[in-house]
């Protein structure tokens, strides 16, 4: 096959857009929610350019589809005063609502944004060049997820059943909201990640300053009459622009009380450092990776390469949780690269809207001058892309590449690519991988590949002290939702699955009695009152 070649069938002109796939024109937005109110703006804008590359007279040429504001630290600051106000010190109409009333405005909300779904999904595939049947997966786990989000609070509720008596004391143990979140999330799973955040923060009574990434902004905009209607004046504010230039003022403040940032550790280190008093800072960060496959001499190589393959390649390699680096014992090392750079061939790139496509444009515009320097580095320490065609791109295009041999010396070896590059490394002791995560500053998951069990057995104790998911002859996944997600090092701080996130977005206060006379009387009517309608109560665990 010619890379090449197929490449130029594939790159449509404007009017060969399947017309079901297309945007309703381009998509200018002039408005950011703050304080309950949509606020007009006439400052700068940022014009978004699909991913999706269109044939024009000029060649290829990455397609416009709309622009969004640019605020400023000004408009920002607006925004976080207007969720400081709005959360009053935990006085707030929102932070002391009732469960059932908070748990019953985000219904309303997921309602709505149901409404929403078409533009939602399409916006996904134009603005970071996810395959359409992906984006809409990500819409469908995303609102999963918020009904999954309330069942567990429900459940999170009933499990209080009033008070523990212990040395004389009664205590009730309240979960209480923890203030104003800054909720930022990363351009691969823009809409998912951003809500696995966003909503546990709301439903537990904190209020939200939420800044979309610069690659998956517009995809927010059908939200945000949403948001103004569903909850509260100032309890989700929306600001646009760009990361670096408008929240270093507001982690400044001081006003941020949780930092939730899924994203690179670089970024998290710095922002959490401009936190005037990091110690009041709560963070929930979900964060980079270098997850490694290990293939050992016992491995079904069948299975491996098919396991590795999606680990590895989905949506590019643009996961947290792809496979970043795969370990093979020298012993299979030829017959793995062979099954494996077979079935890469096999894999189908095109534009996001055709169907069974694995392989597509990538949005960020520095990408493919990354990747050539990886491969270009682990060349010059002695490796090479053993795969055909591997490594060739063209317009936002980037065929993936299977390097080999790949050694301590190289980029690929240390960095995280996020992208269609698979490194791998020969080995001869299993050792040699134990000692690769122990030096890593990574730590989420890892993928096992081999048939022995004892082998297997013998593995897992190690791994598990390691990252904080080891995973049996399959790839690396964030998912089912309701498994803790988190990452070990630089790859986490503090779990995200459904229930574990109510969990992070909360504090447990205490309520103590001493058990007088007096106060046994008092708990009687309080827990009268108070379980009458479990969801009325304020008072869960
Ligand atoms: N562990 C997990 O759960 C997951 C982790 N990730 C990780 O996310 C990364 C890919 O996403 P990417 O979008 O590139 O991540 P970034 O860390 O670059 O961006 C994440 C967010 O931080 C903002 N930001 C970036 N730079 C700054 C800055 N200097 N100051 C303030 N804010 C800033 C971005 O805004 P702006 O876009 O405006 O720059 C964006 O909203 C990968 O490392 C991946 O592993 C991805 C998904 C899940
Ligand atoms: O960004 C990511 O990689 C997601 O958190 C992982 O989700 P996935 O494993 O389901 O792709």
């Amino acid at each position: 096959m010619d890379f090449n070649a197929t490449l130029r069938n594939i790159f449509v002109e404007e009017n060969d857009i399947p017309q079901e796939f297309s945007l309703p024109g381009l998509i200018h937005q002039r408005e950011y929610l703050s304080n309950g109110a949509m606020k007009t703006w006439d400052g700068p804008v940022h014009e978004v350019y699909s991913p999706i590359c269109i044939k024009t007279e000029n060649g290829l040429e990455r397609k416009l589809i709309g622009s969004y504001p640019v605020c400023t630290a000004a408009e920002a600051d607006e925004s976080l005063d207007a969720a400081v106000a709005a959360y009053n010190n935990g006085r707030g109409e929102w932070p002391t609502m009732g469960v059932a009333e908070r748990i019953h405005c985000v219904e309303q909300f997921t309602g709505r944004m149901i409404e929403q779904k078409d533009i939602i999904v399409k916006l996904i595939m134009w603005e970071i060049g996810k395959s359409f049947a992906d984006s809409v997966k990500e819409f469908d786990r995303t609102v999963e997820y918020i009904y999954a989000t309330i069942d567990s609070l429900k459940n999170l509720d009933r499990d209080s059943s009033g008070f523990d008596i212990v040395d004389g004391i009664a205590a009730q143990v309240r979960r209480s909201p923890l203030g104003v979140v800054l909720c930022m999330g990363p351009f691969n799973y823009p809409l998912n990640e951003t809500f696995t955040t966003l909503i546990p923060a709301l439903i537990m009574g904190n209020t939200i300053l939420f800044k979309p990434p610069k690659f998956g902004t517009l995809l927010h905009y059908p939200l945000q009459e949403a948001f103004r209607d569903c909850f509260p004046k100032g309890v989700v504010n929306i600001i646009y622009g760009r990361g670096n230039t408008i929240v270093p003022g507001l982690m400044q403040s001081g006003k941020i009380n949780v930092l939730t940032l899924i994203g690179s550790s670089k970024v998290a280190n710095e922002l959490k450092k401009q936190h005037p008093k990091v110690n009041r800072l709560r963070a929930v960060l979900g964060l980079d990776a270098k997850n490694a496959a290990i293939v050992t001499s016992n491995a079904d190589i069948e299975l491996a390469v098919k396991e590795i393959i999606l680990g590895s390649l989905s949506f590019n390699g643009q996961r947290c949780t792809a496979l970043k680096i795969v370990w093979v014992h020298r012993s299979i090392a030829d017959e793995f690269l062979k099954k494996f750079s077979a079935a890469v061939a096999q894999l189908r790139f095109g534009m996001p809207w055709e169907k069974g496509v694995s392989l597509t444009p990538l949005p960020e515009t520095n990408k493919i001058e990354y990747l050539d320097s990886c491969i270009a580095d682990a060349v010059a320490h002695g490796a090479s892309v053993v795969n055909e065609n591997g490594g060739g791109s063209e317009g936002s295009f980037f065929y993936p590449a299977v390097v080999y041999p790949v050694n301590s010396k190289m980029k690929l070896y240390h960095e995280e690519q996020f992208g269609p590059i698979v490194p791998v490394v020969p080995f001869d002791d299993l050792e040699e991988t134990i000692e690769f995560l122990i030096e890593s500053t990574h730590g989420q998951q890892v993928s096992i590949f081999s048939n022995d069990a004892d082998e297997v057995a013998s593995l897992i104790d190690p791994l598990v002290n390691q990252v904080s998911r080891v995973n049996i002859n399959t790839q690396c996944q964030r998912g089912p939702d309701v498994f803790p997600f988190t990452g070990r090092k630089d790859s986490a701080e503090g779990t995200l699955s459904v229930a574990d996130a109510i969990r992070a977005f909360s504090i447990r206060s205490l309520v103590a009695f001493k058990m007088n006379e007096t106060n046994k009387q008092l708990i009687n009517e309080i827990v009268h009152e108070d379980t009458s309608n479990f969801l009325s109560t304020k008072f869960i665990f």
